[in-house]
């Protein structure tokens, strides 16, 4: 299974047409969402039909947002997931490295009881409170099986009462705090909020772009027509891939002459920019190899 997670399509567990749809469509994830999209008149029903869902045909992972620990449903809801053998779990609202530990330690316990492979269940917290965001170092250096973070603006801007604006200059702070603080505590890159004007595809794609340049792997959608933006976003451009080509051949021609500072069509190259060309390329590498597999 790819690592890719360039998009990453929320439906409501409990909306059987929404489910079926997203699964065919193409998204590198579907997270079925046991929390703040369904009532609480419905949260067992939702569970239900989240395990139902593991067994209809999909293109990509499956992961699901359970309720947090800290709720009614959360211990609930991991129990079931996890036996299950879901792809993926995404945790709401974590707040501190306790939250992610205990989670951590609990869905080991539930594999073991499973026999499930060891860690094969990806975590992903969602870090959208200001608690959550002041302790991510901590929480980002105790993570075992999580491998990345994502950011919840929705309910941050609850929290901390910040006007969300359609540039959305408020939230830099935040996210590159995201960024840095993940890469700093060797974890992948973080995936971006959702963008909920829904009619506002400009904004969106504006958006989709500041996440990138950012240094964001990819972005949580809520509707089909916010995925194909961010799945080319989060794609190195044709033009891109062609350009790192020249710049590693260009590069290992120099580097054999013993050089390792060069030009190329009036830009500087050296070992920084050499090795980012190569990373462009294993991406688009994988994403082909991702896109003929599906
Ligand atoms: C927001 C929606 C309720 C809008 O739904 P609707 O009005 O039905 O949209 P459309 O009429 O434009 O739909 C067109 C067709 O697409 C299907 N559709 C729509 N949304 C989805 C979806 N998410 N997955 C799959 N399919 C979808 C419709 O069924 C229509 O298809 P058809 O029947 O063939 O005509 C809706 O988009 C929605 O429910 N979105 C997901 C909401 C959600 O899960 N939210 C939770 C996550 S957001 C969050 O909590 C972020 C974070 O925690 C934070 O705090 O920031
Ligand atoms: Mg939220």
């Amino acid at each position: 299974m790819t690592d890719l997670l360039r998009s990453l399509l929320f439906t409501p567990a409990n909306h059987p047409r929404r489910v079926e749809k997203a699964l065919g469509l193409p998204t590198d994830a579907v997270i079925l969402d046991l929390e703040d999209a369904v009532a609480a008149s419905e949260k067992p029903a939702a569970r239900q039909a989240a395990l139902a869902a593991r067994a209809l045909p999909r293109r990509g992972r499956l992961i699901v947002r359970v309720n947090a620990l800290s709720t009614v449903w959360g211990y609930a809801d991991l129990v079931a997931v996890v036996a299950s053998g879901i792809d993926g779990i995404m945790l709401p609202k974590v707040e501190s490295a306790q939250d992610l530990g205990t989670a951590e330690w609990l869905i080991a316990a539930l594999e073991r009881d499973a026999r499930l492979p060891a860690g094969g269940i990806d975590l992903i917290p969602l870090i959208e409170t200001a608690a959550g965001m002041q302790a991510l170092e901590s929480i980002a250096r105790i993570a075992r099986r999580t491998r990345r973070v994502a950011f919840g603006a929705g309910d941050f801007t609850l929290d901390t009462n910040l006007d969300w604006s359609r540039e959305e200059w408020e939230l830099l702070p935040h996210r590159s705090h995201c960024v840095l603080t993940s890469r700093a505590q060797g974890l992948e890159p973080p995936i971006d909020t959702v963008w909920a004007r829904l009619d506002d595809a400009e904004g969106y794609a504006a958006s989709v772009e500041r996440a990138r340049a950012l240094g964001f792997a990819g972005k949580l959608c809520i509707h089909p027509s916010q995925l194909a933006p961010a799945n080319a976003a989060f794609s190195p451009s044709p033009e891109a891939v062609e350009r790192a080509r020249r710049i590693v051949s260009a590069f290992e021609a120099a580097e054999a002459k013993g050089l390792a500072s060069i030009t190329l069509d009036g830009a500087f190259i050296d070992y920084p920019i050499a090795y980012a060309a190569q990373r462009l390329l294993a991406r688009a590498n994988a994403i082909q190899n991702a896109e003929s597999a599906a």
